[in-house]
């Protein structure tokens, strides 16, 4: 079992933030900022770890509420994704990590390529935004 963090940070317009995967099988894809949860690490300090990692931003372990999870095979392995909902953090996110970073109204994540542990969540953080 992998388990994995993932903020869907969400801006004044109620637009959530989402990067296209640079490396490897996924590839292209479009998922929600975040990554591995390291031993002895919680969700939410890995959190704080990946934004700054990845986008750039600070964010206080506070501004992050747990929202929704799923758990889906992915290949041979299973994912758990414990998607967090951030309203407020520091900076402005840059595409570190990212072949891109798009906002998109919640409703237009059903059209987008997103990994097989994301598609259950996303009827789900619309009715939570
Ligand atoms: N960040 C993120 N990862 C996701 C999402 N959905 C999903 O299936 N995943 C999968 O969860 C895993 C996250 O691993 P990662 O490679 O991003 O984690 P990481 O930053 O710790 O990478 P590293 O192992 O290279 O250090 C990947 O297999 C990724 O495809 C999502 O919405 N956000």
């Amino acid at each position: 079992m992998i388990l994995v963090a993932a903020a869907a940070l969400v801006d004044a317009d109620g637009r959530v933030l989402v990067q296209q995967r640079d490396d490897g099988a996924q590839a292209g894809l479009w998922e929600f900022p975040g990554g591995k949860i390291e031993p002895g690490e919680t969700p939410v300090a890995a959190l704080v770890r990946e934004l700054d990692e990845e986008l750039g931003i600070r964010v206080e372990a506070a501004c992050l509420a747990p929202a929704v999870f799923a758990c889906e095979p992915v290949g041979a392995r299973q994912i758990l994704l414990l998607l967090h909902v951030c309203r407020k953090w520091h900076g402005q996110p840059q595409p570190r990590a990212a072949r891109a970073l798009q906002w998109v109204r919640p409703v237009a994540l059903h059209g987008l390529a997103m990994p097989a542990p994301d598609r259950p969540l996303i009827g789900l953080l619309e009715a939570l935004l």
